[in-house]
């Protein structure tokens, strides 16, 4: 059993840590916190070891009932991995830690690509990761566009990308970044840093980016332009290629799925927890082929795409199962399966209504 200790228990850390707990290969020592708020209350509710990342609040756990594990120089020094999931930039600062303890760690996409020695997405280049100790999980828009990127890229060959991202202005609980009515170029500058982070997951690729912000905390949504290489024979062997990906939700046009509401409700219909939505969500009708160049929006699911990535992640610095093995359990034990979508699109050749369907009696 890897036992793998989760250093910040925010928006991501939680979420890896109920995913890790759900691995049979893999235990959760302990979560790091600093604050002793109703996230650490919720950590104690679900038994995870709670480690203190500021020693001086210490007192503030233990007034609110929960019996600390140790602080996080304990943590780390018990786990076999860290899972860091603290604010950008404080990832970076938590490195020497790591290094101190010769204890392998995680970052995530808020860093710098400097601060590990692989930028990685489970799809495009798990391999990179099996003989290094210190790994970036890309960012959620950038493990979005490596998802989408990838089987174009392998298939038939991407001359360039262009991609402009509607990003969503914050998280549920980021209250501070609200209340918002405004759509912002963010950032103004062009090319955004998405296009140079998608490169540290595909060296060769000529991608441009530009971001916007609006006022939503519930997705990302990705407007893509690529020219391909190959030319497909037809659109339809392009969507054939995302049904067949296991990370990607090809949106079907019957569903109804209009945007990033319908795609929550989607997923709190089907028990996702926390409504969570684990895949790219491209819609089928928004594949678009001229001459060369493809054209399709996708929605991300900024506080869960990564999660399962940080899983494989794991597994790929342990080195002992490849891409596919470690995709396919870390798929089964999350619930990573939303094709039930597609099991009823041969029904809509039947969708009449009763009374077309009186008449052709
Ligand atoms: N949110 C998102 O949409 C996404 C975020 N990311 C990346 O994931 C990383 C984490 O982001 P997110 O989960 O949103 O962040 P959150 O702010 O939600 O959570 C950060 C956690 O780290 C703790 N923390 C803060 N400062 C320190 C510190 N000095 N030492 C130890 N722990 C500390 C916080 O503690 P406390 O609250 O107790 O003070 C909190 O538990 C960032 O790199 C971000 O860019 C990647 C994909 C998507
Ligand atoms: O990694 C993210 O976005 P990014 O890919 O736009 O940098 C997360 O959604 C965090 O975004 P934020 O920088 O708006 O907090």
């Amino acid at each position: 059993m890897l036992r793998v200790g989760i250093n910040g228990y925010g928006t991501i850390g939680k979420r890896v840590a109920d995913a890790v707990r759900k691995q049979p290969d893999m235990e959760v020592q302990g979560v790091g916190k600093r604050s002793p708020d109703y996230v650490a209350v919720n950590a104690d509710e679900r038994d995870y070891a709670v480690y203190a990342a500021d020693e001086s609040r210490a007192d503030g756990f233990r007034e609110i009932g929960i019996d600390l594990a140790g602080t996080v120089d304990d943590l780390v020094a018990e786990s076999d991995v860290i899972v860091d999931a603290t604010p950008s930039g404080v990832g970076a600062e938590n490195r020497p830690l790591y290094e101190r303890h010769e204890t392998p760690a995680l970052f995530q996409g808020g860093e710098d690509a400097t601060v590990a020695e692989v930028s990685f997405n489970a799809r495009a280049n798990y391999e990179e990761a099996e003989d290094a100790d210190y790994v970036r999980v890309v960012s959620c828009n950038t493990t979005g566009l490596s998802r989408f990127l990838a089987p174009l890229h392998e298939n038939y060959g991407v001359e360039k990308a262009r991609v402009t991202l509607v990003r969503r202005g914050g998280d549920p609980d980021q209250t501070g970044r609200g209340p918002i009515n405004d759509a912002v170029p963010d950032p103004v500058s062009i090319p955004s840093h998405h296009g140079p982070d998608v490169q540290t997951v595909f060296p060769e690729l000529d991608i441009d980016t530009v971001g916007l912000k609006v006022p939503t905390t519930m997705m990302h949504v990705h407007s893509v332009n690529v020219t391909l290489e190959e030319r497909p024979d037809d659109v339809e062997d392009v969507t054939e290629l995302y049904r067949n990906e296991d990370r990607v939700l090809t949106i079907p046009d019957y569903a109804g799925i209009d945007g990033a509401g319908t795609l929550k409700d989607l997923a709190q219909d089907a028990g996702r927890p926390r409504g969570d939505i684990w895949e790219n969500c491209l819609w089928e009708e928004s594949l678009t082929l001229q001459g060369q160049d493809l054209y399709c929006m996708q929605a991300i699911h900024q506080e869960a795409d990564v999660v399962p990535e940080n899983v494989d992640a794991l597994r790929a610095l342990e080195g002992e199962l490849s891409s596919a093995e470690s995709r396919a359990i870390t798929n089964e034990t999350l619930g990573i399966d939303l094709t039930h979508l597609h099991g009823r699109t041969d029904l809509t050749a039947d969708r009449r209504t009763p009374d077309e369907s009186l008449a052709d009696d």
